[in-house]
């Protein structure tokens, strides 16, 4: 504990966000590492279910309405993995996330540095929104040139950046499995591969670097990292909003926007959606304060809740069948099909044709959630069944293969 008291200390000391120090405590806590208790897991299940579970609560929330879908990249739409490089996005993943992308007006907001994360993804037809919000960029059109939503809130401060950057790696690179990574208008500070009594070290680096420029940057802690970023009132909360405003949607009743994250800096984003009545979904394996409704556990979770988010799409319950009006950068897949539609969108309703057909209520039913709760989730049993299967089939369990493993998760809470 001696270590962790001087530790908060060396964070009081700069002035550093102090939640930092308590989180770090916490994360050098071996007890806290243990986090498998299941009573405490399973109560805060209680107050947070796996949305896969309560699909058919989902759909009573989302039936008619128009769904916006937002996603963080790392620890959900990837699994977590020593190497941020090779944090890339399997094909599988890449279709569900195209075919979410041709029901729903989908956006990624990543920590990450936006043409890194465009580039893991390799989706031309969504929203991305990359240094934790802070550089907004629409579709690109058939010539790959962006539309006109491109928004940086904080593009004065990439000088301050780069040289944070240079000095950075000054101060890490003796540290042992210490790394930097540039993300424009945020730097990262990785400690994820430092033995544990080199953790501190990359600490005291990272607030002795940005103590010269306190009321201009400020730090925070995600997933083994230390993000440093420019003190402006942005986040990826008021990107989603951001977002919402420019696709048109914003304070609009029939809107039903969808955040999904795994980290600290996702919880700005559901607490935006706490306000907005939207749903968050948290993904994590570890109870933890959220101000998600919904939980998953990890990104086969993800990818089978965007598959049960398509199965809804198609049928008559999505709320952008009927809405005939395309907004800004993104159209409803059934006005997709004129001359000007991008190539990926009519290639893939070339090869899926399928997902352009609605689900009908069969004969006699007219509730379509029904319909489309049978159809996806043949009753929760077989939901509970999936998300089991889904549970045994690897994730956390998986076995580690060099930088590309995702790390086991009882030797890595965070
Ligand atoms: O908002 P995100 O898309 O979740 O980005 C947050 C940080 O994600 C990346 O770091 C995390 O994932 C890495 C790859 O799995 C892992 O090695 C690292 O320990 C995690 O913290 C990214 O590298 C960071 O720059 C982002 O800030």
């Amino acid at each position: 504990m001696h270590a962790v008291k001087s530790e908060a200390a060396i964070l009081a000391g700069t002035g550093t966000d102090s939640s930092l120090a308590a989180s770090l405590a916490a994360a050098i806590d071996p007890l806290k590492q243990q986090h498998g208790d299941d009573h405490e897991y399973n109560a805060w299940r209680d107050e947070h279910p796996c949305i896969l579970q309560h699909f058919d609560t989902f759909l009573e929330r989302v039936n008619g309405k128009r769904v916006a879908v937002f996603l963080d990249y790392d620890g959900t739409l990837t699994p977590i993995v020593n190497n941020p490089d090779n944090a890339v996005l399997s094909p599988q993943m890449r279709d569900t996330v195209r075919q979410v992308a041709h029901l729903f007006p989908t956006a990624i907001i990543s920590g990450r540095g936006r043409d890194k994360v465009e580039g893991f993804v390799q989706l031309p037809e969504l929203f991305y929104a990359g240094s934790h919000g802070m550089d907004i960029a629409g579709p690109k059109d058939d010539h790959s040139n962006l539309t006109p939503h491109n928004f940086q809130a904080a593009a004065e401060f990439r000088p301050m950046i780069d040289q944070l950057y240079h000095d950075l790696c000054k101060r890490l690179q003796d540290i042992p499995g210490a790394s930097v990574e540039h993300n424009n208008f945020c730097v990262s500070a990785h400690f994820r591969n430092c033995a544990t009594e080199h953790w501190q070290q990359v600490v005291v680096a990272v607030n002795e670097s940005v103590a010269a420029q306190q009321a201009q940057l400020h730090v925070t802690r995600g997933r083994k990292v230390l993000e440093v970023r420019p003190q402006v009132d942005w986040d990826k909360g008021r990107a989603l909003l951001h977002l919402l405003e420019v696709l048109g949607l914003q304070q609009q009743a029939d809107v039903l926007p969808i955040y999904i994250g795994d980290d600290k800096t996702d919880e700005d984003a559901f607490r935006a959606l706490q306000d907005h009545t939207g749903i968050g979904i948290l993904v994590s394996t570890k109870a933890k304060p959220t101000a998600a409704a919904f939980t998953v556990r990890d990104p086969e979770e993800v990818a089978a809740f965007l598959k049960m988010l398509v199965q809804y799409g198609t049928s008559s319950g999505n709320g952008w069948w009927t809405h005939q009006d395309a907004c800004n950068g993104w159209a409803p897949a059934h006005l997709r099909h004129s001359s000007s539609a991008p190539a990926g969108l009519a290639a893939l309703a070339d090869l899926a044709p399928q997902l352009l057909r609605p689900v009908m209520a069969p004969a006699g039913q007219t509730d379509v959630t029904a319909a489309v709760a049978a159809a996806v989730l043949r009753p929760a049993a077989a939901a509970a069944a999936a998300a089991a299967a889904v549970a045994g089939s690897g994730g956390a369990a998986a076995a580690p293969a060099a930088d590309a493993a995702p790390v086991a998760a009882a030797a890595a809470a965070d």
